[in-house]
């Protein structure tokens, strides 16, 4: 399993006051964690500062002050390694979904390991196969449904096999049955997940969870107990 570590981490940002002064404030406060367990939940209100910490474990978002590592690589220095071991998934998948037609798109993340175009081409086939998409391959991004796009930009993304994959909310615009079978896939990876999202029954199947308030992680521990602590006190 992988391990991400952040020491004293600190995210700041620029506001402007009424006045039209600008200062900062804290959208992370100084924050030290170990994760390795297999797979990790964020959860916590709107605006608590769950994608901020997600994102930088890919180095979408850079520490203020502290350091961030992935399996021994600070992100803020050695980025690009990182991101090659740290597969991203947004919310929404128009967001990561480039290409005209979802074989091309998965070919464009097949790039590096595979740099004959007929190849990539059969290498992406099969990656859409192995998600149930394979009928799909060469229908445009734009005609397929939600839930297929959201598993396209899943498979997208684990075809570049990351060791770690962060989901920033990958269920939220999803009907429940897509919802549960993009859940599923997900606490079903080989990979170190850590996943962001309003699901609790999702984030409470994890091995741990992390529960955000104001910038600070306030509960962290197995993932049952966590996302209880949080039912109770929301
Ligand atoms: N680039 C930025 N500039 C200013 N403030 C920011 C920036 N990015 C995030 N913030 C603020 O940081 C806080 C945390 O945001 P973040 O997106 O991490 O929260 P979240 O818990 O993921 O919320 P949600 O569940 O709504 O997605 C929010 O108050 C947000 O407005």
């Amino acid at each position: 399993m992988s391990r991400v570590e952040l020491d004293r981490v600190v995210v700041r940002r620029p506001v402007v006051s009424a006045d039209g002064t600008e200062h900062q404030v804290e959208v992370l406060r100084e924050t030290s964690l170990t994760l390795v367990e297999q797979r990790v939940a964020l959860v916590g209100a709107n605006g608590s500062g769950k994608s901020t910490l997600a994102r930088l474990v890919n180095g979408l978002v850079l520490p203020s002050s502290g350091r961030v590592v992935v399996d021994g690589l600070d992100v803020a220095r050695r980025g690009r390694e990182v991101r090659r071991r740290v597969g991203f998934v947004f919310t929404d998948p128009a967001a990561q979904l480039v290409m005209p037609t979802a074989a091309e798109d998965v070919a464009l993340s097949l790039r590096r390991s595979h740099p004959c175009r007929e190849d990539r081409r059969r290498a992406a086939v099969e990656v859409l196969e192995r998600h149930g998409l394979g009928g799909l391959a060469d229908r445009s991004v734009h005609t397929l449904s939600g839930g297929q796009r959201q598993l396209l930009a899943l498979a997208g993304v684990l075809a570049t096999d990351p060791a770690v994959l962060v989901a920033d909310e990958p269920t939220t615009l999803l009907d429940l049955a897509n919802s549960r079978r993009v859940g599923d896939l997900l606490l079903s990876l080989p990979q170190q997940l850590l996943l962001v999202t309003h699901d609790l029954e999702l984030a409470g199947r994890c091995d741990r969870a992390l529960l955000v308030d104001g910038g600070r992680v306030v509960a962290d521990g197995a993932a049952a107990d966590v996302v209880a602590h949080y039912r109770a006190h929301a």
